[in-house]
This record gives structure tokens, C-alpha cells and sequence, in this order.
């Protein structure tokens, strides 16, 4: 099919974001009290105080989950590592997904303004637990969307999930005329809650920086100057797997829930390829190189890979402030994470005064990495905060 996207006007454009978490928020100096007494740990206390390190240099201050001491207490195989719950889980996230996908849904919607029939798209995404029929499903039910509205149901990508939701929103918009696209990233990474083992260190990492949170974001071309509000334009999308990587990211999906891997090669493994990453987004766009002309949305996945994104491209102080900001005030929440660090970039270049959404730079860049290991570069241009 001949591409459209050479006869828009102007090309799929980002033009709501908004988000939602659970409402318990943990603070972090108190979560390693929390997580020992809950999994009935308080023995273990020499992983304790390793949890304890990991967690004061996580850089994140407090977290949202939909987990609560009582719901754990209702459930206990939850709290003991490698016992079976996955009904368990299951039966807590099928609910609690796409109810949150929801909340972030309503916000966007209100703050495009245009009635929710004129949705033509949903692309939903979660890896937070599997079900038929799936989230995005349930999603239209709970919205009232119309019954025909088309959808793609993205299971299972892990953190790198918001850029592909991007991408595949850009493919719809630019070739289906006067498509308006959903799209909702939505996790609750009960799944992934474990009880601390000695034998299984990754999991303390996970237990230190994953959290709940979810973006809905409306994307489409040609938008309407009259009543509709452009906030970045998507200039290209693209998606790559980090090659010798795919021992970066595992997780199996078992009795006990999600057993995850974490190797303490990711931040040496993402940093490395991030260069070519840019290089191929801007091909063919005219930019400049000049690396620090440019905005960032980089996924908060850990400190560690955020620094060694920012030595490897020789990024000046401040340059992934609001990448910094997401994982300090939320975590790392997956998919949707890369998703609220655009909408802080936004606001704050709003709240700021600058001239464009994008810090006032014109040009800029959304990196989402997950398991493969697999990055999404999606380059961004930002439109003038006069408009
Ligand atoms: C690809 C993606 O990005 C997708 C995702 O989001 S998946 C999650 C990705 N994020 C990560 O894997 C976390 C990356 N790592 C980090 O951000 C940091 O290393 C950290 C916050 C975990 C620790 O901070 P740090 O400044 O490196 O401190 P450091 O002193 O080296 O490590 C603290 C402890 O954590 C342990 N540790 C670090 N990484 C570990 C890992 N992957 N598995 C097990 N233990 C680990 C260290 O051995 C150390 O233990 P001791 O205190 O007993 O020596």
C-alpha cells in the first residue's frame, strides 16, 4: 500500500497524555521495613541491609503499588517465594489493569476535547498479567467505547512497551485518514512482587525499583487547528534488538508469578548501542549532530543506565532531568514510564515558559529499552507551547 504519510500535512501527532497510579504511595526509606515484615523476612538480615543499599541508591523516593498489606495478607503464597499464586495474581490484575488504563484513558480524553466517539483506534499494552478476552477488551467496555473501534493488544513486551505503542500509533494515524488512536499503557507489577531469597538476588533489584503507573496518550495526523492541540510530532519510529543481549531481561512466567532476571550487564549493554540507536531515528531527517541539542525521554529503568546512557553520549548536566524526576517520584513502572517522563517534559517546558514542549529545543528523542534486549527510538519534534 502506497504510504499516506508522505501526503500528510503534518505527520502523527502526540496530541493528549496524561497518567494515573494507585493511590498507596511507599515511601522508599520505609519499603525495606515494609517488604521483610510483609514476606515474613525479618531473619534474613543480612539481605536485608543489601536491600537496604540497593534501595538508598535506587535515586527514587516513593513509589505507587496496588499492593497492600491486607491484600497480601488475604493471599500469603504471594509473600513466599516459589509458592504457587498465580491464580492468585491473576485474579487481582485482570480487574486492576485495565481499571488504571482507564483512569489515565479519561484524563487524556478530557484534555483532547473531542467526544470519545471519534476514537478510531486502541493499542493497549501490559505485561503485567494475560487474559481472554484481553485488557484492551475490558478497556472498552469500561469506557464505553464504540464496539468497533480497532484494536492491537500488546502483551508482554516489558519496559520498552510505550515506544512501541508509539510506533505502531504513527503506522495507523498516517495510513488510515482521520484515524484517532488510543493508546494505554497500563502495569501493576504484582506479578512481579517476590519474597526477598538469598538465592535469587536479581529479584532484590526488582523489589527496589518496579512500580505501578499508567500513560493514555491520543495520537493522530492531519490534527485539527481549530480544536485539536499538537504537543510532539513523531518523525520516525523504530525498533532494534541489542545483539548478545538477550540475557539482559528475562522473566518466565510461572506457579510463583513472574521469575525475572536482571543482569548487572544492562546499563554496559544499552549504553552501547544507544549511539547507533540515534544515528538510524535521524537518518534522513536533516538534523544536526550535535548531541546536546536535543531533548530526552529516556525509559528510567535504573541509575545505572541512565548514567551510562548520558557518559556515552557526552550529555551535559540536566539533560535527563525528567527522566531523573520519573524515577524519583515514581519508579520504574515499566512501558508507561518513558510515557510520564514525556508528559513531565511537557509540563514542566510549559510550566517554564519555554518556547517549545520540548525544553525549547525543536528536535528530540524517546528511547524505550525491555527484554531482547529490544530499543524503541522514536524521534520527536516539539511544537511551540505558544500554540
Ligand atoms: C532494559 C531496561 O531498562 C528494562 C528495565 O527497566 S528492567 C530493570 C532495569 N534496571 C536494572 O537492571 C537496574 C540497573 N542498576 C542500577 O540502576 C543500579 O546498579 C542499582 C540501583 C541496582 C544499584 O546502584 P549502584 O549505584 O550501581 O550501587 P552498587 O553499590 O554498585 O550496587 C548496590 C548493590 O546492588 C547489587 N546489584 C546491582 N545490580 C545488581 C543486579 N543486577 N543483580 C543483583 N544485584 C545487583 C550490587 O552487587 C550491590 O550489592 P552490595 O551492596 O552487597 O555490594
Amino acid at each position: 500500500m502506497e504510504s499516506v504519510a508522505k501526503e500528510a500535512k503534518i505527520p502523527a501527532t502526540i496530541l493528549a497524555i496524561a497518567t494515573a497510579n494507585p493511590v498507596n504511595c511507599y515511601h522508599q526509606k520505609d519499603y525495606p521495613d515494609f517488604l521483610f515484615r510483609v514476606t515474613k523476612s525479618e531473619d534474613k538480615t543480612e539481605l536485608k541491609d543489601k536491600f537496604k543499599r540497593i534501595c538508598e541508591k535506587s535515586m527514587i523516593k516513593k513509589r505507587y503499588l496496588g499492593i497492600t498489606e491486607e491484600s497480601l495478607k488475604a493471599n500469603p503464597n504471594i509473600c513466599t517465594y516459589k509458592a504457587p499464586s498465580l491464580d492468585a495474581r491473576q485474579d487481582l490484575l485482570i480487574y486492576e489493569v485495565p481499571k488504571l488504563g482507564k483512569e489515565a484513558a479519561l484524563k487524556a480524553i478530557t484534555e483532547w476535547g473531542q467526544p470519545i466517539s471519534s476514537l478510531t483506534h486502541l493499542i493497549f499494552c501490559t505485561s503485567s498479567c494475560v487474559d481472554m478476552p484481553g485488557a484492551d477488551f475490558q478497556l472498552v467496555k469500561l469506557l464505553g467505547l464504540d464496539p468497533s473501534i480497532q484494536r492491537f493488544m500488546i502483551y508482554q513486551q516489558g519496559c520498552f512497551s510505550g515506544g512501541t505503542a508509539l510506533r505502531i500509533a504513527k503506522d495507523v494515524a498516517e495510513n488510515n485518514a482521520g484515524a484517532r488512536v488510543l493508546i494505554v499503557c497500563s502495569e501493576i507489577i504484582t506479578m512481579f512482587f517476590q519474597q526477598p531469597s538469598e538465592n535469587h538476588l536479581d529479584v532484590l533489584v526488582g523489589q527496589a525499583l518496579f512500580s505501578d503507573g499508567a500513560a493514555a496518550l491520543i495520537v493522530g495526523a492531519n490534527p485539527d487547528p481549530e480544536s485539536e492541540r499538537q504537543l510532539f510530532n513523531i518523525m520516525s519510529a523504530r525498533q532494534t534488538i541489542i545483539p548478545n543481549s538477550e540475557h539482559g531481561v528475562v522473566g518466565h512466567l510461572r506457579e510463583m508469578g513472574f521469575e525475572y532476571y536482571l543482569s548487572p550487564e544492562i546499563p554496559k549493554l544499552v549504553s552501547g548501542k544507544i549511539k547507533d540507536c540515534l544515528s538510524k531515528g535521524f537518518e534522513g531527517l536533516g538534523v544536526n549532530g550535535d548531541r546536546n541539542s536535543l531533548f530526552y525521554c529516556i525509559h528510567p529503568g535504573g541509575p545505572a543506565i541512565l548514567k551510562k546512557v548520558e557518559e556515552e553520549l557526552g550529555l551535559k548536566e540536566g539533560k535527563l532531568r525528567a527522566s531523573r524526576h520519573v524515577l524519583s517520584e515514581f519508579g520504574n513502572m515499566g512501558g508507561p514510564s518513558v510515557l510520564f517522563v514525556l508528559d513531565e517534559m511537557r509540563k514542566k517546558s510549559m510550566a517554564e515558559g519555554k518556547a517549545t514542549t520540548g525544553e525549547g529545543l525543536e528536535w528530540g528523542v524517546l528511547l524505550a529499552m525491555g527484554p531482547g534486549l529490544t530499543v524503541e527510538t522514536v524521534v520527536l519534534r516539539s511544537v511551540s507551547t505558544a500554540n
